[in-house]
Parts: structure tokens; C-alpha cells; sequence
């Protein structure tokens, strides 16, 4: 049978199949590297469980890690929805590390500034999404708790995956779009007999036919140890006009002669707290 996990929960998963049936599902074998929003073919083992055996190919993977292992956070999607807000204050530094893995993914960007009606904590805020604004993302401000539905129309005809660190509103959000998401939240808990707090697993919500969205676990950390250091320089888009220039080929644009990132942060054109997360991605922990 084929179907799509649309909920990760440590090795356990729900998969749909495409008559809309759900069945929970272990992976065969001990590790894991399925995914929420995965394709996979799945074979029934008992009326109420199955086996996951094919993972079909990807058209992204969104994943952190560290030097020990990685998490994987969604598979097949189409952009990334980044949830900010204007109080609690949020980490630049998360935020860029999530676009990165966006972009070494070739995934969308849509930064959501929650909140708004929060007037005035907003400048602060968006102090620090006019750093993002300027490098081409794009901002949506809302309010979570009085218009969540400006966030519909950016969703349409796409899977979207959610993060946010945690008290931004993300599940304020999905509660709104998806009124169903609470009770489906606790089925899906139920289901993969977690018992735990909720929000612990990815779930993927439809909101038609062909668009999605999959809630993904609170952000505290977003290590990037899968990528290599050309991925990381790449993955900053404002960097690339000056790669390939430093004088030597393999610059970590650290105090090396002639680099030409360095006199590109000296002189604004490329932002000191991303050169900042730029740094301690690369093993770099000196200040600059
Ligand atoms: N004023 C205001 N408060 C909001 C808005 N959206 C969410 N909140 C509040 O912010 C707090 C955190 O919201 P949640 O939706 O629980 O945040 P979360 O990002 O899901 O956080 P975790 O559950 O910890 O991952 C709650 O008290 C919400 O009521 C908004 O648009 N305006
Ligand atoms: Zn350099």
C-alpha cells in the first residue's frame, strides 16, 4: 500500500493511505529515517499496525543536527513557514539557522511576525525582520489570536512545514486554521500511545486537497553539523557575490589576508549578527 506519514513521534509513525485509512506504523529495521510528509509503501501487519518498507524519493528534507545525530524535520517540503513574534524577544541566530537548512534545501522562505497587535513591542521586532527583509524573505505580520487567516492565503497550494521557537504562537496559528488540530493532535497522541505532552511529534494537517501543513516541534536549537562549511557560505545569500574572491581558495573568512567577506561585514553590506551565527556554524569561536 502507499500512503504519507502525517505524524512522527520518536520511531513511530501514522501513515494515511491514499483511500484516506490510517494506520500506525513502525519502520523495518532499527534505524529510523522516516520523516513526517514522507511517501512511503507500507505493509499491513495486523488490523490496527504496519510496517514502514520503502521510503519513496524526496523533493526536500528539512533536518537539524548535531555532532551526535540528526532529527529530521519534514520531508517534501515546499517552504518553510518561520514563526517570530514580538514579545517573547526571539533569536536572530535560530532564525538565520533555519533559512539555512532552507535554503541548502532549496525550500521557501516565509517569515511570519506574530503578534502585531502587540504595538508596542513591535518596533524591536522589527528591527530584527527588516535584517531578514533586506536579504530578499519575505514578512507577513499578523496576529495569531485576531486574523490567523492572512496566513491562509501563503499556504495555498503547498506543503508548508512550521517552526517556531516556542511561545511565538505556533500553535495559537494551527488552532486557528485548523480547527480540527487539537482533536486530531490528541487522536494521533492516542494512537501512537505517547501519552506525552502533544506537541512532542510533527503532524501534518490538510487544508485542501493540495495544500498542507505540518506543525513541527518547538525550536530550541537548530545545529546545522550535517552541513560543510561551503554549504553554510552558500547558504547565506548575501555572501555569494563576494565567494570565490578571497585570495585563497579555501578563506574561512576568519583573519586571513585578502578575504573579501571581512571588508563586506567591515563596511555594513553584510550584517555583524549573521556573520556572528556564520562563525559559530563553522566551528569559528573567536569573536570577530
Ligand atoms: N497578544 C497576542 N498573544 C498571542 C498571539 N498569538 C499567541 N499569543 C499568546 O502567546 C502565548 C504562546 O502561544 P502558543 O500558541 O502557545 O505558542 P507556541 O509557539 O505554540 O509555544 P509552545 O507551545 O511553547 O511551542 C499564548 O499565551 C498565546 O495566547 C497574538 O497574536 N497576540
Ligand atoms: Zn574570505
Amino acid at each position: 500500500m502507499r500512503g504519507r506519514v502525517i505524524a512522527a513521534h520518536g520511531r513511530q509513525y501514522i501513515v494515511e493511505a491514499e483511500d484516506g485509512q490510517r494506520l500506525p506504523c513502525f519502520p523495518r529495521g532499527k534505524k529510523s529515517e522516516v520523516a513526517c510528509g514522507d511517501d512511503v509503501e507500507i505493509t499491513q501487519s495486523s488490523a490496527d499496525q504496519g510496517v514502514i518498507d520503502t521510503i519513496l524519493p524526496r523533493r526536500s528534507l528539512l533536518y537539524r543536527s548535531n555532532e551526535i545525530r540528526q532529527k529530521l524535520i519534514a520531508a517534501n517540503v515546499d517552504q518553510l513557514v518561520v514563526v517570530v513574534a514580538s514579545e517573547p524577544a526571539f533569536s536572530d541566530d535560530l532564525v538565520t539557522r533555519a533559512l539555512i537548512a532552507a535554503e541548502s534545501e532549496d525550500i521557501e522562505v516565509l517569515i511570519v511576525l506574530n503578534k502585531c497587535d502587540l504595538t508596542e513591542q513591535m518596533s524591536t521586532a522589527r528591527r530584527q525582520t527588516a535584517i531578514f527583509a533586506a536579504l530578499g524573505y519575505r514578512i507577513l505580520e499578523l496576529s495569531a489570536l485576531r486574523h490567523a487567516e492572512d496566513l491562509r492565503p501563503h499556504l495555498q497550494g503547498k506543503t508548508s512545514v512550521l517552526v517556531g521557537q516556542s511561545g511565538m504562537g505556533k500553535s495559537t496559528l494551527v488552532n486557528a486554521l485548523i480547527p480540527e488540530a487539537r482533536a486530531a493532535t490528541r487522536e494521533i497522541s492516542q494512537a501512537l500511545d505517547s501519552g506525552k505532552h502533544t506537541t512532542t511529534h510533527a503532524t501534518l494537517y490538510h487544508l485542501d486537497a493540495d495544500s498542507h501543513l505540518i506543525d513541527s516541534p518547538g525550536l530550541q536549537e537548530f545545529g546545522l553539523g550535517h552541513l560543510d562549511r561551503n554549504e553554510i557560505e552558500y547558504a547565506f545569500r548575501e555572501f555569494r557575490p563576494f565567494l570565490g574572491n578571497c585570495r585563497f581558495r579555501d578563506c574561512r573568512h576568519d583573519r586571513e589576508p585578502d578575504c573579501a567577506l571581512r571588508p563586506a561585514v567591515d563596511s555594513g553590506k553584510i550584517e555583524k549578527s549573521r556573520f556572528a551565527t556564520y562563525r559559530r556554524l563553522v566551528g569559528l569561536n573567536t569573536p570577530i
